[in-house]
């Protein structure tokens, strides 16, 4: 049996998979925690990747392997491919007051044509500008820009070489300066956001080749042993995440070599890709789907054989994985608002879902607006939550716990209905999916049935279909049987989307009446 890899480097952890090439089975994984915070240094990304790898049961057996990331991260390089900074990450709101000069000097409308998306705080474009701006000798130092998944994927082939930087079709769409229309840089809006061009990586087209991995260096540390990370045997879900990751020292990529013990030689690296676009991959998203992902961002997307451009900034006009492109609406809020309402009640998630249960649809008109870290979709960078409808009779745990899965799930009702499509099915994946509450209560919130696919991790899924594409090298990816999702049907809860739309009107209101904050 030939064995792939598939690594998800996301906001809050790296997962591995490994699977059978040819039918997809999963054989192992494991998974890693990263820190938090929405500025990181990359070494974090890396150690977490080896301890998960190790969690996995190493990668020995293991004939090509892909990375997807979080999207949009600025990672800069400095000439010896040190990292110059911690890596500004896709929710870190810092750079909102950039975005917004950007798409003053040229219009929205110019900057969907130009790109497919109007910058926000969270594209690669505005944290550059941010940088030039705020940190004028971190920006003269940066020779390379790239991604935490191109990132990844070059440190695993040696770190070879700035010029040999490979990112996608996929994560490049999400920098701001990389065309899904055309195909193309856009290196007059990096200029005019940034001053100059640094080297930029590589497009590969979908089954291209990164790299290899080259084994064993000298130079390098042996990855962390006995670590907290978890690992499974084939089949089962990987389960409650592990307590903290091993990390290295802090400040710089090495510039050389990889891991001793944990990557091996020869193994074929492909192209990767953002993580949103792996998701679609590996759940095996067609056209008339959309997906909706409830990880620490809320994501809408779908499958469409055409780019978009929507100048109103909502939708972003996406490239996938394979070819094609992937309109996603993207909310800055969402299974951390369970987090966040688990820890205000002081329970743990499984009670917190309990609890939402035990409320009747509509909480008696308790209303959360979840925008905790503020949020992109509305663009409100600054923008603080609320809980409207407070009586003694809301007054209760159970209440509360509603409000919450409620109105997280306002927010992606938002994103759907702001991708403008009439879906033929909408599929629910992601961390919070794993919350009973909220795959029964999505129903009564979206309008409309909700098909769930078992738990699972299909970003890193995705990565690993990728990779078998990588070694299959046909026109399409190799299909891979996938179990039979749960439908979750109910009556949608009259009045919620009102009541939720008049609260929110009042954040936008308090919001857009607070000067703009910077850092
Ligand atoms: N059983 C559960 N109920 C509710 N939320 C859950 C459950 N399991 C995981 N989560 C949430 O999923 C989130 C992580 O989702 P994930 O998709 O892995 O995030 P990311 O890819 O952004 O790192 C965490 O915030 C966690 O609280
Ligand atoms: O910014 C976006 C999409 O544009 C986010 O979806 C990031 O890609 C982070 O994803 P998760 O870590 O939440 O999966």
């Amino acid at each position: 049996m030939t064995l792939v890899a598939g690594v998800d480097s996301s906001t809050q952890s790296c997962k591995v998979v490994i699977r059978s090439a040819e039918t997809g089975a999963l054989v192992r994984q494991g998974r890693a925690d990263h820190p938090g915070g929405t500025s990181v240094d990359p070494a974090h990304w890396w150690n977490a990747l080896l301890a998960a790898i190790d969690a996995a049961g190493g990668l020995d057996d293991v004939a090509a392997l892909s990375v997807a990331g979080q999207q949009h991260g600025m990672v800069c390089l400095d000439v010896d491919g040190r990292v110059v900074r911690d890596a500004l990450l896709w929710n870190d709101t810092r750079s909102a007051e950039a975005a917004a000069e950007l798409v003053s000097a040229l219009g929205a409308r110019a900057w969907a044509e130009a790109v497919g998306s109007v910058p926000v705080a969270s594209f690669t474009i505005s944290k550059l500008r941010w940088l030039a701006t705020h940190e004028p000798l971190n920006a003269a130092r940066t020779a390379a820009v790239c991604l935490p998944h191109d990132w990844l994927t070059w440190r695993l082939a040696g770190s070879p070489g700035l010029d040999r930087l490979t990112t996608d079709r996929g994560d490049a769409s999400g920098t701001g300066y990389w065309s899904p229309i055309t195909g193309a840089y856009r290196e007059d809006l990096l200029k005019l956001a940034f001053g100059t061009i640094p080297l930029l990586p590589r497009v590969l087209g979908p089954t291209d080749q990164a790299g290899i991995t080259p084994g064993p260096s000298p130079t390098d540390s042996a990855p962390p042993s006995g670590s907290p990370a978890t690992g499974t045997p084939g089949g089962s879900p990987t389960g409650t995440p592990a307590t903290g990751s091993p990390v290295g020292p802090p400040g710089t990529g090495s510039g050389g070599g990889v891991g001793p013990a944990v990557i091996p030689a020869g193994i074929r690296l492909a192209p990767g890709t953002g993580d949103n676009m792996a998701a679609a991959l590996g759940v095996g998203a067609r056209p008339g789907d959309v997906v909706v992902s409830v990880g620490t961002s809320g994501t809408a997307f779908a499958v469409a054989d055409a780019p978009s451009r929507d100048a109103g900034g909502a939708v972003a006009g996406f490239a996938d994985a394979t070819g094609r492109f992937l309109p996603l609406v993207c909310t800055l809020n969402a299974a951390r608002v369970l987090d966040a309402a688990a820890a205000m009640l002081g329970v743990p998630l499984d009670r917190l879902g309990e609890l939402a249960l035990q409320a009747p649809p509509g909480a008696d008109g308790l209303t959360l607006v979840p925008y905790l870290e503020g949020e992109r979709t509305p663009n409100l960078p600054h923008a603080t939550g609320a809980i409207h409808g407070l009586r003694l009779s809301t007054s209760t745990p159970a209440h509360l716990a509603r409000a919450a899965v409620e109105g997280m799930l306002c927010g992606l009702a938002d994103a759907l209905e702001a991708l403008g499509l009439t879906p033929d099915r909408v599929l629910l994946i992601g961390g919070g999916a794993r919350s009973e509450a909220v795959r029964r209560i999505a129903p009564t919130v979206f309008g409309r049935p909700v098909v769930v696919p078992p738990p699972g991790e299909y970003v890193a899924d995705g990565a690993a279909r990728q990779a078998a594409w990588l070694l299959s090298g046909g026109p399409e990816p190799p299909e891979w049987p996938t179990d039979s999702p749960e439908v979750h049907e109910a009556e949608q809860t009259p009045g919620l989307r009102d009541r939720y739309a008049e609260s929110r009107a009042l954040v936008l209101g308090s919001a857009r009446s607070r000067p703009v904050e910077g850092g």
